[in-house]
């Protein structure tokens, strides 16, 4: 199985050869545009990004499916300020689908400086003097104490969205997501 992930981020990568092992998969890292912007500021956003990203990495490669991932942060009902979202979106060509990771609400220094333009990767870097953190752990391990961390978070995105395109569940059922 040949996956093209659209993304050149480690941790994308990883939690997709991770999520999907038992594939065997031989997947491909491609850099490709997520036609949002560097910080999507909303669901639908992120949504938008993880789709384009999917369709892209398919569309540029020989692959069997294309996977996008997209990290924004949103604004959820009866949480406070926002937080940090993750969507997934999975396409073999013919069908697309989309799940996502796990919601995780950000402190509000974060949020503020989300709020004045910044983006999530460089703010958490800053306030933790870290470098490139969203390449490894991510805020979701150094908000959660390591309880989790992105790659982890990002891979239950990949079992949402990947999962329903082998799921015995819609073979031969008509309420399928035709891309
Ligand atoms: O190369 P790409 O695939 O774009 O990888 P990325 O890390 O920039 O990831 P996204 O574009 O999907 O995420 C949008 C922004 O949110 C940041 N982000 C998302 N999840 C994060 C996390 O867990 N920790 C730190 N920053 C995160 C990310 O660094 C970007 O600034
Ligand atoms: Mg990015």
């Amino acid at each position: 199985m040949r996956i093209a992930v659209g993304s050149t981020n480690p941790v994308k990568v990883e939690a997709v050869e991770r999520t999907l092992e038992r594939f065997e998969p031989n997947v491909t890292s491609v850099g490709v545009d997520s036609g949002v912007s560097e910080q999507p500021r909303s669901i639908e956003e992120t949504v938008t990004g993880a789709e384009n990203r999917a369709r892209r990495a398919l569309s540029t490669t020989d692959a069997d499916y294309g996977v996008g991932l997209e990290g924004g942060v949103a604004r959820i009902d009866g949480v406070p300020g926002l937080s940090l979202v993750m969507w997934a979106a999975a396409t073999d060509g013919r069908r697309l689908e989309r799940g996502s990771g796990p919601t995780l609400r950000l402190p509000a220094e974060v949020a503020d400086r989300l709020d004045s333009g910044a983006e999530l990767g460089p703010v958490m870097d800053d306030l933790l003097d870290a470098d490139g953190i969203a390449e490894s752990e991510g805020a979701a391990g150094a908000l959660t104490g390591g309880l989790t961390d992105r790659t982890q978070a990002l891979g239950e995105a990949v079992a949402c969205a990947f999962g329903p395109l082998r799921s015995a569940y819609y073979r031969d059922r008509s309420d399928v997501c035709w891309d």
